[in-house]
């Protein structure tokens, strides 16, 4: 097709999101100010963990806590509980300077985490009454904002496992007391957390909408297209362009939904958006070294795809149902979207 009859459509560039809403916006600034000076001085942060809430993590896995009714919350705990831990197993408190900044609750209380990796992790489980859960499971387990919270401490934490030097001059790199930066003793470079941008769009013809599975996805499970941005790319040409390559479909319009940050398999940020292609041009040529399939799928399948809280049990043999993403990942916010959107245009 010829560039010039290939044009992308922003329909709403300016969509106004309602920001979670602040009652208090001057709490809300003052909540920021401070998170700001505290990755700035070195010293209020060292005391603001004293009095501060930590989130622990043994080799990046997430301190949990079950409650009475088998559901599990993050289990936050003191400076001075991870001091009598250290105290129990003669380690040096300096561990607990190791803790990064990860924000502030709305009562202004900053919040750290923490990973004890170095300390036996059955111990440190009895001594919380809690256990250590793997990421994607705790991502499952744990309910509300409190999944977002423990991705964006295992993200940091991540990051400064992987960043202990420069690339540049192969040093060793010193963080700041938040954690916010490293820097190079010998260069002097600045490095700052890094994550991946990432695309991820649910294509319509207008009456249908495509999902697509890769071979790694659990059996049954189908999300919307999905693709790292290129160096230099705009939203709308990675979305173009990933639509192109995966599905061999060309995007006539699209409409941005939301963000997320992703921590799977590391950091990404996720830009949700919706897009449309031509019913008179979409037949699907998939890519079959990403992609193990990709579909049309009816509002009908979507809805019943929907009602589906837990992925479904397949016997040995039998297809599986088909599934799409739990509440917590993007990817299902965009398709209750064009579910919602569908039936209203019925
Ligand atoms: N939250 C959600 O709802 C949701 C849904 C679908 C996918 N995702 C995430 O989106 C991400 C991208 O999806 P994809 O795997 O289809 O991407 P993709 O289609 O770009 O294919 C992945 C390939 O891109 C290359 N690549 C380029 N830049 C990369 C980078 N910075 N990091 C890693 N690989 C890079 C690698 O060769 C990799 O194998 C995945 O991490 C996935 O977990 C999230
Ligand atoms: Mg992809």
């Amino acid at each position: 097709m010829m560039v010039t009859t290939m044009q992308l459509l922003l329909r709403s560039p300016l969509k106004s999101i309602r920001l979670l809403a602040s009652r208090d916006c001057s709490s809300y600034v003052s909540r920021m100010r401070y998170l700001m000076r505290l990755k700035e001085d070195d010293d209020a942060c060292r005391v603001a963990l004293q009095s501060g809430t930590l989130m622990l993590f043994h080799k990046l896995a997430p301190l949990l806590r079950p409650t009475e009714r088998g559901i599990y919350q993050l289990h936050k705990l003191q400076a001075s509980d991870v001091k009598g831990i250290l105290g129990k197993l003669r380690e040096n408190e300096q561990l607990l300077n190791t803790s990064v900044l990860i924000g502030c609750s709305d009562s202004g209380v900053p919040q750290f985490s923490l990973d004890v990796g170095s300390l036996e992790q059955a111990f440190v489980e009895e001594m919380c009454g809690g256990v250590f859960i793997d990421l994607r499971k705790a991502f499952f387990l744990l309910k509300g904002p409190e999944a977002p919270l423990v991705a964006k401490g295992q993200a940091l934490l991540r990051w400064h496992q992987t960043h202990a030097y420069c690339s540049a001059t192969g040093q060793p790199t010193q963080r700041n007391q938040a954690g916010s930066q490293r820097v190079c003793l010998q260069n002097g470079a600045t490095y700052y957390p890094q994550m991946a941008p990432v695309v991820i769009v649910l294509v319509s013809d207008g009456r249908r909408c495509l999902l697509a599975r890769q071979s790694t996805f659990p059996r049954g499970m189908y999300s919307a297209l999905a693709g790292f941005c290129d160096m230099g790319e705009t939203t709308e040409e990675t979305l173009r362009r990933e639509v192109a390559e995966e599905v061999g479909l060309e995007v006539e319009s699209l409409q941005y939904s939301g963000s997320q940050h992703w921590p799977f398999p590391q950091s990404s940020f996720m830009v949700a958006c919706h897009a449309t292609v031509s019913p008179d041009r979409a037949e699907v040529n998939l890519n079959g070294a990403e992609l193990e399939d990709a579909r049309w799928f009816t509002l009908a399948e979507i809805e019943e795809a929907l009602k589906r809280k837990t992925p479904p049990r397949s016997t040995k043999g039998e297809p599986t149902e088909f599934w799409v993403p739990p509440s917590y990942a993007i990817a299902n916010k965009l398709i209750l979207e064009w579910a919602n959107h569908r039936k209203s245009h019925k």
